[in-house]
C-alpha cells in the first residue's frame, strides 16, 4: 500500500535473504520502477530468484552482492549521485545508524526509509535480564538507533508496531 501510494522510481533494499520483502515491493511498484537489491550472500537471493522470474518482476531488480556500507559509499564518492525516493532497511542492526547518516544524503528530500525490526520481538521494551543472552547485542543496538532517529530533526518518524516493528522515517530537509 505504502508503495502505491508513494509511486517511487527509484528505490534501494539493504538485506534481500531470499527476497520475499523484495519480490512483494517489486510486485507494488510501477513497470518503469528500478530496485536496487544489497546482500553479502547471493546465495539465498538465488533460492527465491526464480519466484521474482515466475513473477515477471526480474527487470525491476538491479542485485548487488557486497558490503551494503561499502556500496553506499561507492555511491557516495561518485560525481553523481543517486537519488532515490525510498529505502528498506533489514540487515545488519548494529549498523542501522550508519545506514541512517548514508541514506539520509542519498535518498531524496521528502523520501522515505524504512527500518525494519526496530521493536526486535518486543525486547527493547523489556529489562535487560528478561531478554535472552543472544538477543541482548542487537536489542542494545535496536535500542540505540530507536533513541537517535527519534531524536534527529533531519527526519519525522512513525514506528509502526505489526511484525516486528518498522518505523518509517521521511527526509524533512
Ligand atoms: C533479515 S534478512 C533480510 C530479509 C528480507 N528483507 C525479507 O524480508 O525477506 C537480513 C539479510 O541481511 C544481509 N546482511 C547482513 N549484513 C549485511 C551487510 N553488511 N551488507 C549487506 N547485507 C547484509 C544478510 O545476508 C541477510 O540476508
Amino acid at each position: 500500500m505504502l508503495m502505491r501510494i508513494m509511486n517511487p522510481k527509484r528505490t534501494l533494499e539493504i538485506g534481500v535473504f531470499t527476497g520475499y520483502s523484495l519480490l512483494s515491493t517489486a510486485l507494488a511498484l510501477p513497470s518503469e520502477s528500478q530496485i536496487t537489491a544489497i546482500d553479502i550472500d547471493r546465495e539465498a537471493f538465488e533460492v527465491g530468484l526464480p519466484f521474482i522470474q515466475k513473477a515477471g518482476m526480474e527487470n525491476k531488480i538491479k542485485f548487488i552482492q557486497a558490503d551494503a556500507i561499502s556500496v553506499l559509499n561507492e555511491m557516495l564518492n561518485n560525481d553523481t549521485q543517486p537519488e532515490f525516493d525510498y529505502a528498506f532497511v533489514d540487515a545488519d542492526k548494529a549498523n542501522y545508524k550508519n545506514y541512517h547518516e548514508q541514506l539520509l544524503k542519498l535518498v531524496k528530500t521528502g523520501g522515505m526509509i524504512a527500518y525494519d525490526n526496530t521493536l526486535w520481538y518486543g525486547f527493547v521494551a523489556k529489562e535487560e535480564d528478561e531478554v535472552p543472552e543472544n538477543m541482548r547485542a542487537v536489542r542494545t543496538a535496536i535500542m540505540e538507533f530507536n533513541g537517535l532517529i527519534s531524536s534527529d530533526p533531519r527526519v519525522e518518524i512513525s514506528q509502526v508496531s505489526v511484525g516486528d516493528g518498522v518505523t518509517l522515517c521521511r527526509r524533512l530537509h
